[in-house]
């Protein structure tokens, strides 16, 4: 067997996964030796953050709970006075992507550690990508001390997503492992990882979708959305993290509905260059008892069947802003297998916008 050159750069972070395990919370905190913690978390998330402050006591010194969708600049903002008005050492962060988010923004002004407990499948908990919104524009970068040095996947905590939320969130996940499967970055380890959480989310999503308290299936389909995470955290995104985040932070699009339509159709563009990736998801469907011939395809027929959005139209896109965000994808250059164009990615986006399966090759 031919092993191509590559350069794997994990990054080390701690992680703990069970049912029940919120519980060693304290105990994590007090492996990095911190004193005071402030509490990042709020809404669905408030009854996990009670609990968790009451296991804390009194270490925990603040509590932020005002998140917001792509955390606007004042709400970073805001964090960051309470995080120094309260003397805190380190973040405990406990819900979805956006939680976590406001935690990387506060790490990124501060320079605290952050553990993350994360209640959907968006895998933010393990990449350095902060991200706010100022004056209506996604601000991103890369700072390696906003990665969470502790992360705690307790599935438990994931009974009450409910069943749309966790649908959609899980396919976002999918996107992180398919495009990490063809990205530059791919060495062995992770393309393995990458094969193991698409068949783990294969294998639990249909299940998940007929059961949300199915606490089997929702720790495999925490489990896959974790190397989700892991992967999008050692490789990279290509054209359809591009795509998204244009009818994301342009167009307020929501994030995960929007990753879950577009997929198929990129995956379909890409399929012809990139064979060793689509040979692994084929493997990683039959895996889990789901085989399939074409991955496009194969995508498409999982998001419907578990009641994933798989319409950009269905979100309320105006088809007259389909040039604009092919245009905005182009300039932004991303790395992609594929060479694309103008006509080539708004051909993407219209058929994502007109949600129907893609052809089968
Ligand atoms: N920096 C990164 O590496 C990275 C990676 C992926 C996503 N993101 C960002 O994360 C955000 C999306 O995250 P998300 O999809 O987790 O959405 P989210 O955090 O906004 O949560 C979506 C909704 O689900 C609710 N919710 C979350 N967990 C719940 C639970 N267990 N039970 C009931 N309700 C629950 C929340 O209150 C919210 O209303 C986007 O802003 C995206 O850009 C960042
Ligand atoms: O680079 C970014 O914009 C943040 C990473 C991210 O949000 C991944 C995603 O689009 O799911």
């Amino acid at each position: 067997m031919e092993i191509d050159d590559f350069v794997h750069d994990a990054p080390a972070v701690r992680v703990v996964f069970g049912n029940g395990r919120i519980r060693t919370l304290a105990a994590e905190v007090e492996r990095h030796g911190s004193r005071r913690v402030l509490l990042v978390g709020g809404g669905h998330a408030s009854g996990f953050v009670d609990r968790a402050a009451a296991d804390l006591g009194d270490k925990v010194v603040g509590r932020f709970a005002h998140v917001v969708l792509n955390v606007p600049d004042e709400v970073a903002r805001e964090a960051t006075r309470v995080a120094i008005e309260s003397r805190a050492q380190i973040i405990v962060a406990i819900g979805g992507g956006s939680t976590i988010g406001t935690a990387k923004a506060i790490s990124h002004e501060l320079g605290l550690c952050i553990i993350a407990v994360p209640t959907t499948y968006s895998g933010s908990e393990l990449t350095a990508v902060w991200g706010i919104t100022r004056h209506g524009h996604g601000i991103t970068g890369l700072d390696p001390l906003v990665r969470p040095v502790s992360v705690i996947y307790d599935p438990e905590l994931t009974l009450d997503l409910p069943t749309g939320m966790s649908v959609n969130s899980a396919m976002s996940a999918m996107a992180h492992l398919v495009e990490g499967l063809y990205a530059p970055q791919v060495g062995p380890l992770t393309a393995l990882t990458a094969e193991e959480g698409v068949r783990a989310l294969v294998s639990s999503l249909p299940r998940v979708a007929v059961e949300p308290r199915d606490l089997s299936a929702r720790a495999e389909a925490l489990h896959g959305a974790s190397f989700g995470g892991w992967t999008l955290a050692t490789t990279g995104m290509g054209v359809h993290h591009k795509i998204c985040q244009a009818l994301t932070g342009t167009l307020g699009l929501p994030h995960a509905e929007t990753h879950s339509a577009v997929l198929p159709h990129v995956t379909a563009f890409n399929a012809e260059v990139v064979p060793a990736a689509m040979e692994r998801l084929l493997r990683a469907f039959a895996a889990a008892g789901r085989p399939i011939s074409d991955p496009a395809t194969g995508l498409w027929d999982l998001a419907h069947e578990i009641g994933a959005n798989t319409s950009l139209r269905a979100l309320g896109l105006p088809q007259s802003e389909l040039d604009g965000v092919a245009a905005q994808v182009v300039a932004a250059q991303p790395v992609n297998p594929r060479p694309i164009d103008f006509a080539s990615v708004r051909a993407i986006i219209a058929q994502a916008y007109a949600g129907a399966r893609p052809c089968e090759p």
